[in-house]
């Protein structure tokens, strides 16, 4: 067959297994259940003449006034359940955990970056993310975070603060200095070791998988017969294929030297050191997580699942991504709040001379000494969390929700932004405001599951590492305001400071700031200050 006329018969049979495969879906509604509400879809393409290129925050505000909180659109093929409302996505992340609390099979991060989902963040809900999570929950319990990897908090984010100081004379735009501290923040609690030439190899592969992470992203999910036809699957898949390639050969080098550092000193503490110790591998065995996660699993639950090398290389690369990523969103973000409100830094810095006396670095222990800095933390996670909707949950069996029927296998996508700025929920919902996390006696709220910002997620698929990235968080921003003003830049004519526009830093524009030392602040100080 020429090849023009194999490419339109391929393209005339997905026509048809697409026709075909939607009516199927809607006669399988069952009796007395609700279809789902939402645009109708068009055959092939679904709702992408809708949603394609539109912001997904856009859309979800668009339909939801249409349909309700809960809604489904087409992304050609993949159908995503769109939930809008507090109280439903908690129900569905915590209520009914068991059966949201899947990945999305995804062509490029599943398939080819983890090799079929080996990791923990990208596998399937099930035996093998269970044996996954429990390793790397016990190496990052807050316990651990602080008397492991504390130490090493202090002296990135010290290093951090020296360079800051050393460009104090200049406003500047901080992304390039935090995105290689985060990354060697990371080496070396994962590996204990850290170089400038492995941190090039990691903001390579970083920024190779960072064009296959967005929710929106993957031709291949929106039209899996594209994956059939070789040079299309390997030119659209090109960037995970990259960050692959870039990925196995860093991690076989940090095992191969981690094995070394073991035989030198069993008593090495990196997180992977840790994992090593803990985690069943095994040279004979190839785990396949969808097979390994079926359901049906629980007389197996007290064994111990047996990993292959890939796992355990997949499971650092995940904590590597995870922690550099979404921590960079962080501080791209909360200088240029800082610098736009002054008065939350005076507050701040006011708790920490009374704790500190200007002549240390805070602890873990000062934590209940300083509710204004927390609730900041709090309040800018709640403010601006980097992306629209949580990681893509997915359904591991049929469900009716509220009378609406949603299959097994279908994607659920959360919105942060129905609690984020729930009227309901916060008395200034737009605005920034940390004393939305204050008593009346100025002290820390307790936790509560709705107003809490959800940026880590809720129920058994929540971040397993926000204890560590939420010490980096406090450490960070509380170091910065012990030495120095967060300053906005100023016009050079009128030396009146540029006040940030921050609806565009939040959409990732650069912008500047100052970090200006303040009074009594040294080289020297800083240097000797623990
Ligand atoms: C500001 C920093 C961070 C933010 C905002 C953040 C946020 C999140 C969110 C929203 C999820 C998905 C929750 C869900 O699907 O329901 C997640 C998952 C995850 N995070 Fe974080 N994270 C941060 C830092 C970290 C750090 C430092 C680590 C590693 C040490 C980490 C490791 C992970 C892992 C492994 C998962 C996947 C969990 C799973 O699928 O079971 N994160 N994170």
């Amino acid at each position: 067959m020429e090849f023009p006329t194999f490419l339109f018969t391929l393209f005339f049979a997905a026509i048809i297994y697409v026709f075909f495969n939607n009516q199927r879906k809607k006669s399988k509604i069952p009796n007395g259940c609700i279809p789902l509400p939402g645009p109708t879809p068009l055959p092939i393409i679904g709702n992408l003449h809708q949603i394609n290129n539109v912001p997904i925050q856009d859309f979800i505000d668009k339909f939801s006034n249409e349909y309700g909180p809960i809604f489904q659109v087409h992304y050609g093929a993949e159908t995503w359940v769109i939930l809008n409302d507090y109280e439903i996505v908690k129900d569905v992340l915590v209520k009914r955990s068991a059966i949201y609390s899947s990945r999305p099979y995804n062509d490029a991060t599943t398939r080819v970056y983890f090799d079929g989902g080996k990791s923990i963040g990208f596998s399937p809900y099930g035996k093998y993310w269970r044996a996954m999570r429990a390793v790397s929950h016990q190496a990052l319990t807050q316990k651990m975070v602080n008397i492991n990897y504390r130490d090493i908090i202090h002296t990135e984010v010290k290093n951090l603060m020296i360079k800051f100081y050393n460009r104090s004379s200049e406003s500047f735009n901080p992304t390039d200095d935090l995105r290689f501290f985060l990354i060697n923040l990371s080496t070396t609690i994962l590996f204990g070791q850290k170089s400038e030439k492995l941190s090039l190899q990691i903001e390579q592969m970083i920024s190779e998988i960072a064009q296959i992470l967005r929710p929106e992203n993957g031709t291949i999910d929106k039209f899996p017969w594209l994956k059939y036809i070789p040079f299309v699957e390997k030119r659209l898949n090109r960037h995970a294929y990259k960050a692959r390639d870039l990925a196995r050969e860093l991690f076989k080098h940090l095992l191969e030297d981690l094995r070394q550092k073991l035989k030198e000193n069993e008593n090495e503490n990196s997180f992977a050191a840790h994992v090593l110790k803990n985690m069943n591998i095994s040279s004979d065995i190839v785990s396949k997580p969808y097979e390994d996660s079926l359901e049906n699993d629980d007389d197996e639950l007290k064994k111990q699942f047996v990993f292959d090398e890939v796992d355990f290389m997949n499971l650092n690369n995940s904590f590597l991504i995870a922690s550099a990523i979404t921590s960079l969103n962080f501080f791209q973000w909360i200088w240029a709040l800082l610098a736009n409100y002054p008065e939350a830094q005076r507050k701040i810095q006011k708790e920490l001379d009374e704790c500190l006396q200007g002549n240390r670095f805070q602890t873990p222990q000062d934590d209940l000494k300083l509710p204004y800095l927390w609730a900041t933390i709090k309040e800018s996670l709640r403010c601006r969390t980097g992306s629209s909707t949580l990681m893509k949950h997915s359904t591991t069996k049929d469900d009716v929700y509220r009378g609406y029927y949603i299959p097994a296998k279908t994607t659920i996508m959360m919105s942060y932004k129905s609690a984020h700025t729930s009227e309901k929920l916060f008395e200034r919902p737009n605005e920034f405001y940390p004393e939305h996390y204050l008593d009346e006696n100025g002290q820390l709220k307790k936790y509560d599951d709705l107003r809490d910002p959800w940026t880590f997620g809720r129920g058994r698929r929540a971040c397993v590492g926000q204890n560590l990235a939420e010490r980096n968080l406090i450490t960070t921003v509380g170091y910065a305001l012990t030495l120095f003003n967060v300053e906005n830049d100023y016009d050079s004519i009128t030396g009146n400071p540029i006040k940030l526009d921050l609806k565009r830093v939040d959409k990732r524009q650069p912008y500047k700031v100052r970090f200006v030392p303040r009074p009594g602040v040294t080289l020297e100080k800083i240097m000797q200050m623990n």
